[in-house]
Parts: structure tokens; C-alpha cells; sequence
């Protein structure tokens, strides 16, 4: 977690921009710009749309990225919008995430994995890469903890070799995440207060330099007394915080989730920053593709400057 906490320091921001492109947060005369040139690519006319869509998260997404770049550390592409698309959306996302990389951003991908120990191994080559080949250019992962143990391991000795993280899914942000989390264990502990123990046992033996161990927690930002008695239980645990802006939270809601120096936590927003152009007031269907993917990127970024200093007047 020291590269994230390090890039957290240098832009004094400690939130993260979710690159979660749909067909309805980009702007249709995007995705109309690329018809002809997606056309001659493809094989049927039944693959043009899937295509299309597939070269406008592109470039929507670079729009996002160097509009952000610089301001804040991270981002978080949602790996589900892309794999929508079919190979495509796959590509783009392993596209998406090398760009990110390269602007300087920490890229924290949205994966939930979750399998037993064997095929945890397999997609725990996402962070280690295939020999010399680091396909991904990724710099952690998301991880379901339902399968227990022998579902995790896997990802820690690969973050480890890889010097990369990973987070683990403990209290969702979701409606629906009490159904499970909530619920009472014997010993009277609720399901995710005993999850949140594994998760600081999991990564006591990868504690860093700042008190961070490489394996994170995913604590939604709608569950603010739940995240704050968490960031007690889990002094060693860097939270991964969902569900600001777009599900209801704020940065009042999420204070609690960082420790007394104001670290050991990042926000993140997706359809709050990278829909911002919608809530804009200057979108007309009329403005060219140009246009409107200029739209996207300043409003993206006054969505971003707008969440950092929500953020730093809570800390
Ligand atoms: O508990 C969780 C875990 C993950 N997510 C993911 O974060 C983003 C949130 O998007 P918004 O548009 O900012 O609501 C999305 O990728 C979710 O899959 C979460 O929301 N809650």
C-alpha cells in the first residue's frame, strides 16, 4: 500500500475516480464518431455496436484520465462494463489500464475475484503478469472473501511477489449487502466484523513502511458507523471506501473511515465524476463528438477538484 499512500500524499487527495463507462454516460454523438471506422473492423454487422461502444469507452476514458491526472492518485476501472462488450470491452479495459499507468496513475482494478485456491492462483496472474509480460498494467485487485482462505493466498503471495495489493470485499455498499454481512455468528460477532479480523490477519506478514498492510478492505461509504468502528478493529488495514456521490455518501459519512492522521483510506466516485458532463447544464445533443468529450473531461475534472475538497475539509 506504500505507492498508494505515497501518490495519495503528492495530491493531497485521497479519493479515487471510477472509470465505470456505460452506453447512457457517454455522450451519443461519441460513440456515433467512430461508426464508419469501426465498421471496416469488423466481420458482421451484429458486432458493430459492441465494437463501437468498445472504442468510445476509449476514448472517454483517456478524456477522463488526462482530465484527472495530477489530481488525483488513483483510478478504479469496473472491470463488468467492459467484459459487456465481449473481447472488445476486454481489450479496452487492458488498454484503459495502461494508459492510466502511464499518466501516473495507481490502477486499482475492479475485478472481484473469488474461487477456490487453484483458480484463485490462475487469477491472481493478473497481478504477477505471464513471465516477462505484465498484460494488466494493473496495481491491485478487488477479491470476494466468501470462499475463505484458500481463496485469498493466492492473491497475497502474487501481490507480494509483484510488490502489488489487494482489497477485500467486507462491508458493500449495496441495499442488499446486511442480508449476509449483518447477520450474527455464535460467538456474537456480525458475519463482516469476523471477515474484518481475517482480512488483518491475511495481511499481517506484508505490513508496510506507513503501518499498511497490501491487503485492503472495501467498506462502503453508506455504512458510516460500521466504517468507523472498523477502522478501529482493522489498524492495519487500508479501507477502499464505495459508494460516495451516486449511492447517497458523503465525505461527513466517511471521516470516520480514515485514521487520526487523516490517512489509511481511499474514496472512491464513479458515475458522480465521470457522468458529471450529464449535470453540466452545457450538454446539448447538438455539439459535435469534439465537443462534447471536452464537456466530459472539464466537467470530470471540477467533479474531482469539487470531491477532493469535500474530502479535505473533513480531514
Ligand atoms: O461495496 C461496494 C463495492 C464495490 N463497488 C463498486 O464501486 C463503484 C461505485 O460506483 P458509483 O457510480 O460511484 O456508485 C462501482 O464500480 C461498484 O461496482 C461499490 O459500489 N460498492
Amino acid at each position: 500500500m506504500d505507492r498508494l499512500i505515497e501518490a495519495i500524499n503528492t495530491t493531497q487527495n485521497p479519493s479515487v475516480v471510477g472509470l465505470d463507462p456505460t452506453e447512457a454516460l457517454v455522450p451519443a454523438q461519441v460513440v456515433a464518431s467512430f461508426a464508419d471506422e469501426v465498421r471496416e473492423s469488423v466481420e458482421s454487422e451484429e458486432e458493430l455496436q459492441a465494437a463501437q461502444l468498445a472504442v468510445a469507452y476509449y476514448e472517454f476514458n483517456r478524456t477522463i484520465i488526462d482530465a484527472v491526472a495530477g489530481i488525483v492518485p488513483a483510478v478504479k476501472p469496473q472491470i463488468a462494463m467492459y467484459e459487456a462488450l465481449g473481447p472488445a470491452g476486454v481489450d479496452v479495459y487492458a488498454m484503459t489500464c495502461e494508459y492510466a499507468r502511464e499518466r501516473g496513475l495507481y490502477v486499482l482494478a475492479d475485478v472481484k475475484r473469488g474461487d477456490i485456491g487453484s483458480t484463485a492462483a490462475a487469477y491472481a496472474r493478473m497481478l504477477t503478469g505471464v513471465g516477462e509480460h505484465d498484460p494488466w498494467s494493473i496495481d491491485a485487485v478487488t477479491v470476494n472473501p466468501y470462499l475463505g482462505t484458500d481463496g485469498i493466498t493466492p492473491f497475497v503471495d502474487a501481490a507480494t511477489e509483484a510488490d502489488k495489493d489487494l482489497f477485500v470485499l467486507v462491508r458493500t455498499s449495496n441495499p442488499s449487502s446486511s442480508e449476509l454481512q449483518m447477520l450474527d455468528l455464535a460467538d456474537g460477532k456480525k458475519v463482516y466484523e469476523h471477515v474484518a479480523d481475517l482480512v488483518e490477519g491475511w495481511g499481517a506478514e506484508t505490513i508496510g513502511k506507513y503501518g499498511y498492510s497490501r491487503v485492503g478492505a472495501v467498506v462502503g461509504a453508506t455504512h458510516s458507523e460500521e466504517g468507523k468502528a472498523l477502522r478501529k478493529r482493522m489498524p492495519h488495514t487500508f479501507f477502499l471506501v464505495p459508494g460516495y456521490g451516486a449511492q447517497g455518501g458523503t465525505a461527513a459519512d466517511v471521516r470516520g473511515m480514515f485514521d487520526a492522521d487523516g490517512s489509511g483510506a481511499i474514496v472512491n466516485s464513479s458515475r458522480g465524476i465521470i457522468g458529471a458532463w450529464r449535470k453540466s447544464g452545457q450538454y446539448s445533443e447538438g455539439m459535435s463528438a469534439d465537443e462534447a468529450l471536452e464537456l466530459v473531461g472539464e466537467s470530470a475534472r471540477a467533479a474531482t477538484i469539487d470531491m477532493r475538497d469535500n474530502l479535505r475539509a473533513v480531514l
